[in-house]
């Protein structure tokens, strides 16, 4: 491609070079490179513009103060933006059908429910999120939850050119104010929920919520739909968004329009949903457990039929659903017969949910094990800390990626909100004295990581699964 395809306005000899690819980091510029160039929370891109055209970058994507010498200055006062909608032109095509989920909890969860209701539909579909790249019989690791804006589109241009038709994305909040997830055809746009996490970085609930609108208000297209889990204290107001501009809208939840969710019944293994569609109502079995869990489910369900999925199938197809990794993920059962979970609750509204979800199925006692992740959001910790002692029976508080923190510091801030928890650093020790102390009708529930497999220390990260630590403890 000419960079005079990109850029229309362009003639001469600047025009006539060929655009090789895009960059967002100066290292990774080969001759041929269009370089974006933006301020960020750690650096400013900006610095490293001359290292860039040195490099072989021949345009410069960057805010109209910005020094540009050598190379075509591609100016905009949000460059971000603009960057993704030229790196879009480049590295199309892509999937028919693409659909975001955004919200604090449940886009892992949504966005993997999707890519299985797709498939079991049989569609070519794939999931971009938490868990990386994943199709269905591959799965790549990008280390985010919404990948910087080249690995996004190049990917979702090499999932297309693999024939993948369905692709759904986590739209984290960070990626949506970031610009990270643009400049792709999005159809389908879902909202789960919405509780505190990552005020750090956005300061406050307010700032947190119009991060994640822009995904109704900019993101999905205008003949597109927004399918809304609507008995969250905050779905009115996206109702309320998704009305003004008028794009389709399909609420799911016990107020819900398009999927009502009459009643819930747990069993052993799973749960008995009794839904409204369409004015009819049927019971699906779902195997798997836990309200949160079945919100997922019927989220999952509002993309697949918006993306023309049809009502019958996607009920049968529910009760095939696989477990998703480390989302109540049985590990193991003790020796003494208790089952141990494994949970990816790292937010206060998180771990209320997965405690919620086992609590019908313990007889005896609900044993809690988790941390809180440094440099994140401190004020999440001790709410997190009161939650546990509130709703379990033994709370054992330790490590969870303390990353640059001082790890004791920081399981001080859930203990001042955990009175009566025991604290043990020491995520193995936490998680084998849980495991000691479980009885024959006790459910122990180790969560924050999910399926993470490393524990991050200061810059380092040790190898850690609580799957495996758990089997192990119990073995
Ligand atoms: C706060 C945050 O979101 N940071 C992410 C963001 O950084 P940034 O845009 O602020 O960039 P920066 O590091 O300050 O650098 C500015 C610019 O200079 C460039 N640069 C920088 C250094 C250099 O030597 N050369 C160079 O060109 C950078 O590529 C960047 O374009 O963009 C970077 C490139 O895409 C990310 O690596 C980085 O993720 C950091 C590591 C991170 O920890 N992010 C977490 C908080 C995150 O994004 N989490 C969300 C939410 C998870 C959830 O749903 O809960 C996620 O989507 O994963
Ligand atoms: N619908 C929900 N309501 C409340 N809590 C939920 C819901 N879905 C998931 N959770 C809780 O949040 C945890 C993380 O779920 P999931 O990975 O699907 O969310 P996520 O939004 O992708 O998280 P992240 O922001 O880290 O990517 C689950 O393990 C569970 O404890
Ligand atoms: N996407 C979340 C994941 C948190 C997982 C938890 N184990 C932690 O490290 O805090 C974050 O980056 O804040
Ligand atoms: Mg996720």
């Amino acid at each position: 491609m000419r960079l005079g395809q990109l850029l229309t306005d362009l003639d001469g000899a600047a025009a006539e070079q060929t655009v090789t690819g895009f960059a967002i980091d100066h290292r990774k510029i080969a001759p041929g490179t269009i370089f974006g160039a933006f301020q960020g929370a750690a650096f400013n891109g900006e610095d490293f513009i001359d290292e860039a055209i040195a490099a072989g970058a021949i345009a410069i994507v960057a805010r109209p103060e910005a020094k540009v010498s050598g190379a075509v200055h591609i100016a905009d006062t949000v460059p971000r933006r603009l960057f993704a909608q030229l790196a879009a032109k480049y590295f199309r095509p892509f999937p028919q059908h693409i659909a975001a989920v955004t919200g604090t909890n449940g886009k892992t969860s949504t966005a993997e429910l999707t890519r299985q209701l797709w498939r079991m539909a049989g569609h070519h579909a794939a999931s971009i999120g938490t868990l990386g790249i994943t199709t269905a019989s591959d799965q790549a690791k990008t280390g985010l939850t919404t990948p910087d804006i080249v690995t996004f589109l190049s990917n979702m241009a090499g999932l297309s050119r693999e024939g993948v038709t369905h692709t759904i994305f986590e739209a984290s909040s960070h990626g949506l104010s970031q610009y990270r997830s643009e400049g792709v055809p999005v159809s389908v746009a879902a909202f789960t929920n919405l509780s505190r996490d990552h005020l750090d970085y956005h300061g406050t609930m307010e700032d947190y919520f119009e991060a994640k609108m822009r995904l109704f208000d900019e993101v999905v297209d205008e003949n597109g739909t927004a399918v809304i889990w609507a008995d969250d204290i905050w779905s009115d107001k996206v109702v309320e968004r998704v009305k003004k501009r008028e794009i389709r809208l399909i609420t799911v939840g016990e107020k819900g329009k398009g999927i009502q969710l009459l009643s819930r019944q747990p069993t052993q293994l799973g749960q008995t949903l009794e839904l409204r569609i369409q004015g009819d109502v049927t019971k699906v079995k779902l195997p798997l457990i836990g309200a949160y869990q079945a919100a997922n489910v019927l989220v999952a369900a509002g993309v697949v039929m918006a993306s023309g999925g049809d009502v019958e199938d996607v009920l049968a197809h529910m009760a095939r659903l696989q477990p998703v990794r480390g989302r109540l993920e049985r590990a193991v059962i003790t020796k003494s017969g208790a089952p141990v979970y494994v949970d990816y609750a790292h937010t206060p509204d998180g771990l209320k949910a997965a405690i919620a979800a086992l609590r019908p199925h313990t007889k005896g006692k609900l044993i809690t094990v988790f941390g809180a992740g440094g440099d994140r959001d401190k004020g999440k910790r001790p709410e997190m800390g009161a939650i546990a002692v509130a709703d379990s029976d033994i709370t054992i508080v330790t490590d969870d990626n303390p990353r640059s923190e001082d790890p004791g510091l920081i399981r001080a801030d859930i203990m001042a909100g955990a009175p009566g928890a025991h604290e043990i650093g020491d995520r193995r020790y936490a998680i084998a004295f849980a495991i000691e102390h479980a009885e024959p009708d006790d459910i122990v529930l180790i969560a924050g990581k999910g399926h993470e497999q490393g524990q991050i220390i200061m810059g380092r990260v040790l190898p850690f699964d609580d799957v495996e630590v758990a089997r192990e403890c119990a073995a």
